[in-house]
């Protein structure tokens, strides 16, 4: 049978998404199928996928948690896993239901698989309530500011990490000066010790001024990205923890290669902003399936 789909396709900062659209007759994709969809040579090409689909056709978990929301941001990484959160591609997500006439207001809620996010309109863009972040070992960050080591091709090292859960998890190494953040190899996943058992995204950071950082960062299930929205606000809140938690440096500019984020530290929430574009939609078939 053949299977042939509508897309979008869309970025925030460049870190870029496949969308497919609500349709109540869509197949549940396997793995295969959304890295055929992220390909970037036979699919589409994406870091992630994400399917906007109706809460009432979403998982009963998702449901069952869901408020407000009308929307659930389903979504893939790249190799086809499943993720529970993506901060940029909130944006891109909220700019689909916006351009599609799906939500009316400049606010609205959409669930995700770590809880429901509120997002605003702002400017050219949105701002996105990722809601709580944790230490995920905070006996240790409380007592060495750090709870692991990561390997890098690129450092003669290994960098002390922070690890930190913002609905996903990520590690983030604060780059000492003597090592170039241009200069690291992230073509292969760095190596993180111990080994956080679902993985990790894993950020490195520079800190640039007080309340500004550059960052790369590695994607776990997408390799190197241009940028990672709950990466750019696990880097700035490592950084501001690093620094002593001073309450006059609560927003943060986060630079990543493909534009900059802002990042507002509130509490044990965090808010990420940042712009959204779509730029393309169409059909794609599906190849068969074995
Ligand atoms: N790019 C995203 C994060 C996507 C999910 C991540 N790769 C994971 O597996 O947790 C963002 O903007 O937050």
């Amino acid at each position: 049978m053949v299977t042939t789909l509508r897309f979008a396709k869309g970025h925030g900062t460049l870190n870029d998404f496949v969308l497919l659209p609500p349709d109540d007759d869509a197949p549940d994709l396997d793995a295969r199928e959304v890295t055929f969809l992220c390909d970037r040579r036979s699919g589409i090409g994406a870091d992630g996928l994400i399917r906007v689909v109706p809460i009432a056709l979403a998982p009963e978990e998702i449901r069952d948690d869901s408020g407000e929301a009308q929307w659930f941001m389903d979504y893939r990484n790249h190799d086809g896993s499943i993720a529970e959160m993506c901060g940029n591609g909130t944006r891109v997500f909220a700019k689909y239901l916006v351009d599609h006439h799906l939500v009316s207001g400049s606010e609205f809620d959409i669930a995700t698989r770590a809880g429901v996010k509120r997002v605003l309109t702002v400017g050219d863009g949105f701002s996105t309530d990722l809601g709580p972040w944790r230490l995920t070992r905070p006996a240790e960050a409380a007592e060495r500011g750090m709870d692991s080591v990561v390997q890098v091709v690129g450092a003669p090292v290994p960098l002390p990490a922070l690890s930190l859960d913002l609905g996903n998890p990520h590690t983030v190494v604060a780059l000492p000066q003597d090592v170039d953040l241009g200069g690291l190899d992230l073509s292969a996943a760095p190596h993180i010790d111990p080994h956080p058992e679902h993985g990790s995204n894993v950020e490195f950071v520079r800190a640039v001024e007080p309340g500004q950082v550059s960052m790369r960062v590695h994607e776990r299930g997408a390799g190197e990205t241009r940028s990672c929205g709950t990466g750019a606000a696990a880097a700035a809140i490592a950084t501001w923890w690093w620094a002593g938690q001073p309450l006059d440096q609560l927003a943060w500019n986060v630079d990543v290669p493909g534009g900059r984020l802002g990042v507002r530290i509130d509490g044990d929430r965090v808010w990420l902003s940042g712009p959204a574009a779509l730029v393309a939609e169409g059909t794609v078939t599906l190849p068969p399936r074995p």
